[in-house]
């Protein structure tokens, strides 16, 4: 097995100095909070400098103390979303995330084929972090069922991939286990599987990349830091988003997961505690860090 500590991507002055933006869309649920959804997803598209654009799958009430209320967009407007960016603006890259009911999964993988979207990202979204179900059972299979087929990239976490095999989250515990899990969701069609570590119990948040094309090769072992306490909302998200803007940039799949698990480690190190729950990402940390390097540099601290 390759097992890789990530650090940043090493070509991030060559991202921050192309001025033709590359474009990137997410379908996903709105995130009055902030931290998750289109939102997160937004900001990580503009952080990581590529032009972003949305669809708008379901509006959510939601703060630091969990959701509040949920109700989905027509399939009929996700859909005419889809065809106003699509048919006019165009999209080297896309991710989907909250999906609210089977008829917007069944739209969304009409008008992706349609206009030929090849570098998808799929995340199944669920279950907020308070437990609230953002997607019915019924409308989280059709994501896969529909969605899954067209992706380069699909990311469940382990609840997901759990539930997506008919298993049990805690037979899912060891990295071995969660090798063989990613190797069997291939089965539902993405071209890359990566499955989250964050539900894991292990201190290197280790998250699992395998390709149906790969064969028989080592699975991509991608090591981190467990930070203590309370996790961000949004992390799942982030990382989907940050692959996704990776992806419209031209990097392949292990690069684009290489340069998210990084981009996530940065904004959940530094999140910060706005509310009197669990804390929000801060997006921006991952160009602070490099802002602030610089400055040093430049006072010739
Ligand atoms: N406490 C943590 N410390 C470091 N990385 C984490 C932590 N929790 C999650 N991550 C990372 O955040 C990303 C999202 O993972 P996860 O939390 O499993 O997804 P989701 O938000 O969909 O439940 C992964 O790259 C994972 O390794
Ligand atoms: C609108 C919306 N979409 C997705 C989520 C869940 O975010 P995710 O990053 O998958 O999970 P957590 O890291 O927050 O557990 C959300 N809350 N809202």
């Amino acid at each position: 097995m390759r097992d890789e500590a990530s650090s940043f991507p090493a070509d991030a002055e060559q991202w921050r100095s192309w001025s033709v933006p590359a474009r990137a869309l997410t379908i996903a649920g709105s995130d009055s909070g902030g931290s998750a959804g289109i939102q997160g997803d937004l900001k990580t598209f503009q952080e990581l400098g590529v032009f972003g654009m949305s669809v708008v799958t379901a509006v959510t009430a939601q703060n630091s103390l969990g959701a509040q209320l949920v109700e989905p967009v027509s399939p009929r407007l996700v859909a005419a979303q889809l065809e106003s960016v699509l048919a006019d603006l165009g999209a080297d890259a896309a991710k989907t995330g909250m999906i609210p009911t089977p008829d917007a999964a069944e739209a969304i993988a009409g008008a992706l084929s349609r206009f030929g979207v090849h570098r998808l990202v799929v995340d199944p979204v669920r279950l907020s972090k308070d437990g609230y179900a953002l997607a019915g059972r019924g409308a989280f299979e059709a994501t896969a069922r529909f969605l899954f087929p067209l992706a380069e990239l699909a990311t469940p976490n382990v609840p997901e991939a759990a539930a997506l095999l008919g298993v049990r989250e805690t037979d899912l515990a060891s990295v071995g286990a969660r090798v063989e899990a990613a190797r069997s969701l291939l089965a539902w069609g993405a071209r890359h599987v990566l499955l989250k570590g964050g539900h894991a119990a292990d201190d290197a948040c280790a998250d699992i990349l395998v390709g149906a094309a790969d064969g028989g090769a080592e699975p991509l072992l991608l090591r981190g830091q467990r930070l203590p306490g309370a996790s961000a909302r949004g992390t799942g998200c982030a990382f989907a988003s940050a692959a996704c803007a990776a992806m419209a940039r031209g990097l392949d799949v292990p690069a684009a997961c290489r340069a998210a698990k990084a981009f996530v480690a940065a904004a959940l190190a530094a999140s910060v505690r706005l509310g009197a729950g669990t804390p929000s990402l801060k997006h921006a940390a991952w160009r602070e860090d490099r802002l602030w390097s610089e400055a040093s540099i430049g006072d010739g601290k």
